[in-house]
């Protein structure tokens, strides 16, 4: 039986999105998952992006697709791709099934247009639409710029400013909560916050985003990764955790209560531990992941592993969700010196999740 595809978002069509997409299919690292792959992008912009690196020497032929129209409504158009691209996917020999989501401005790579924000929304719409209704097995988003959205007046669902893809899928899913995690080769750390101003972090260190934040960490290396009983250390929010309340309450008033709960129920997860020597090789050596209490805490960290090897995940939604761990890098767009090993490793932990979760 063919195998569910997977959806691969190319993001801001001026940014590197559809040039590391280009690349991989050339490297013929699209075609080895046994499953299609389609992608979200403007046709004729893909086109031209192709163009650009043959010019650059980079490509030296064009990759193939076969283009689905996407601009049908909603519900038609989530049967018609999903029927059209099935039949066709098994006699296949194109490197992707690009599903056509027109720009509203011509693109230049490398330079912004906020006229273009729309269609990268209309992307995540799609891939939303596509991975909760079990059309496709997961979702692999390539980069946007976040600035872009937000000048648009592109809102999230309940109105807020559009912060990031994390945020954007827990509103259209429904989930009061999710977690961002980030994984390389040495490392997989969750963020207890994510995109806020570090001067609202301490108030969003409550207990029920803790206990929330650790209950989906557990339920999801289980799930999505197979670790019957993950070891999880967990790092304070001040410096030395705390210092025994002398240098901040957190830790006692609010972090290490929660993960007593989870103590006593028999998780492997430790007490707040300082951030500063938690992230050395002798408890790195010792757990499955790490949970950070905000973004700035334990992704520099990780990123300093393995930056351009990361892959950036959503755990708590009802479907995978993986990400390249790099921005736009407008500056290196259509000139091909841009590299596609995190979009790479993005689509291996989404095919490895997505078989493990059938497995299960
Ligand atoms: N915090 C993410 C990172 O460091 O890779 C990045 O901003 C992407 O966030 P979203 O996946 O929510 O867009």
């Amino acid at each position: 039986m063919q195998k569910q595809p997977l959806l691969l978002t190319t993001g801001e069509p001026a940014g590197i999105g559809m040039d590391v997409v280009l690349i991989l299919a050339q490297e013929n690292k699209l075609q080895g998952f046994g499953r299609p792959i389609w992608v979200t992008a403007d046709a004729e912009a893909m086109q031209a992006r192709a163009e650009q690196l043959i010019a650059a020497g980079v490509l030296q032929s064009c990759p193939s697709w076969q283009i689905v129209d996407a601009q049908a409504e909603a519900t038609d158009f989530v049967e018609a791709v999903a029927q059209q691209s099935g039949e066709d996917a098994s006699a296949n020999t194109n490197d992707f099934i690009l599903l056509d989501v027109p720009c509203g401005a011509p693109v230049i790579a490398g330079q912004i247009d906020i006229n273009n924000a729309i269609m990268v929304a209309q992307q995540l719409e799609i891939a939303h639409k596509l991975a909760v209704t079990h059309n496709v097995a997961a979702i692999v988003t390539g980069p946007l710029q976040k600035s872009a959205l937000i000048d648009a007046d592109i809102k999230l669902l309940d109105g807020t400013m559009f912060s990031g893809h994390t945020e954007f899928f827990m509103q259209q899913s429904g989930c009061d909560k999710v977690v961002m995690m980030l994984a390389n080769q040495a490392m997989k750390v969750a963020l207890v916050t994510t995109h806020l101003a570090l001067r609202d972090v301490p108030a969003a260190i409550t207990k029920d985003n803790v206990r929330q934040t650790v209950q989906i960490v557990l339920d999801d290396m289980q799930s999505k990764f197979g670790l019957k009983n993950p070891r999880i250390l967990v790092c304070g929010l001040n410096p030395h955790a705390g210092e025994g309340g002398h240098l901040g309450m957190e830790e006692i008033d609010i972090i290490n209560p929660v993960l007593q709960e989870f103590i006593v129920k028999g998780a492997d997860i430790s007490e707040a531990m300082p951030a500063d020597t938690l992230f050395t090789p002798r408890h790195l050596s010792d757990c499955d992941a790490v949970i950070a209490m905000f973004h700035d805490q334990g992704l520099p960290v990780l990123k300093s592993h393995g930056f351009g090897d990361t892959v950036n995940l959503t755990l708590g939604l009802p479907y995978i969700r993986t990400s390249v761990d790099h921005g736009t890098a407008l500056d290196l767009a259509g000139r091909g010196d841009a590299s596609a090993t995190s979009l790479y490793q993005a689509l291996v932990m989404a095919d490895e999740m997505a078989s493990k979760a059938l497995a299960d």
